[in-house]
């Protein structure tokens, strides 16, 4: 299916542009047979070579525009490639094809590649901001503000963060990224884990977020979410735009169709 070319509104400030952008993945696999373990059992005992390249393509023609202030939710099934579209975004995979053109600086929810598991939350705080461009100075006034909204339990910034639970973790991810604003702000299921009142911050927390950055993006399964934070909803199957729009239409729509 041909999707169609992509088109600016004069009247607003575009921040992303998706260009008839495809991602292919290469990797190796038999592919095409379901698998089973004598067949992979023969191949380990034969001592076959790795078998052949496979392509994975994963977005297929998607474009479409993020203006300024837009907070963009992306949904659809396991595998629809949202993850690979905010990587792709944020710069990380080379289109095989189209292009990804932005106003600034992307960040995929800032700093989780800089953070340490063995280190302290304290020493993340402050590895996390360095790494975002923050000076020491703004690390410093930053820091009270971002023990607060991360809201762990009381000692709990002094200990590992291999000793957090996967929903601390999260909260202290998205706390330290919050700490600056970003041009664009790709948040990928980081609110997932968080419980119910930090769901609440983190929803005023994105609208803050919105009125200063250029635009945001938001990955999560939790159509909810997505519908109170987001005012634009991309749905994406099988690597391709299925429907752009409101918020609670394409959220019907999309409902409607997986319950089937
Ligand atoms: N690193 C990778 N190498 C090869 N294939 C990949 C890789 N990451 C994703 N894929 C494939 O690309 C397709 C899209 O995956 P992607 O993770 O973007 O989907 P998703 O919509 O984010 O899924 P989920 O809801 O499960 O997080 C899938 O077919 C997946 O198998």
């Amino acid at each position: 299916m041909e999707q169609p070319a992509v088109v600016i509104d004069p009247t607003r400030e575009p921040i992303v542009v998706v260009d008839g952008l495809h991602i292919v993945y290469r990797v190796y696999g038999a592919g095409g047979e379901k698998g089973s373990a004598a067949t992979a059992l023969m191949r380990v005992v034969r001592r076959q070579n790795r078998p052949q390249m496979n392509e994975i393509h994963a977005v297929r023609g998607v474009s479409f525009v993020a203006y300024r202030g837009d907070a963009i939710g992306l949904i659809g099934t396991n595998g629809s490639g949202k993850s690979t579209l905010l990587k792709a975004i944020a710069g990380l995979l080379p289109p095989a094809g189209g292009g990804v053109y932005t106003d600034g600086q992307p960040s995929l929810l800032g700093v989780s590649a800089a953070l340490m598991r063995d280190l302290s939350g304290e020493r993340n705080i402050v590895l996390g901001c360095l790494a975002m461009g923050l000076t020491p100075q703004q690390t410093r006034e930053k820091y009270d503000e971002i023990v607060e909204f991360a809201d762990l339990k009381p000692g709990f910034i002094q200990y590992p963060m291999s000793t957090y639970s996967s929903g601390m973790g999260a909260r202290l991810r998205f706390a330290i990224a919050a700490a600056r604003t970003h041009d664009v702000l790709l948040i990928d299921e980081a609110l997932a884990t968080g419980d119910a009142k930090f769901k609440r911050r983190s929803k005023a927390k994105i609208e803050e977020l919105r009125r200063d950055a250029g635009a945001v993006f938001l990955v999560a399964h939790n159509l909810d979410v997505i519908e109170e934070t987001c005012n634009r909803v991309i749905w994406l199957d099988d690597g391709q735009i299925r429907m752009d729009g409101d918020p609670a239409e394409v959220i019907a729509a999309y409902t409607e169709a997986t319950s089937k």
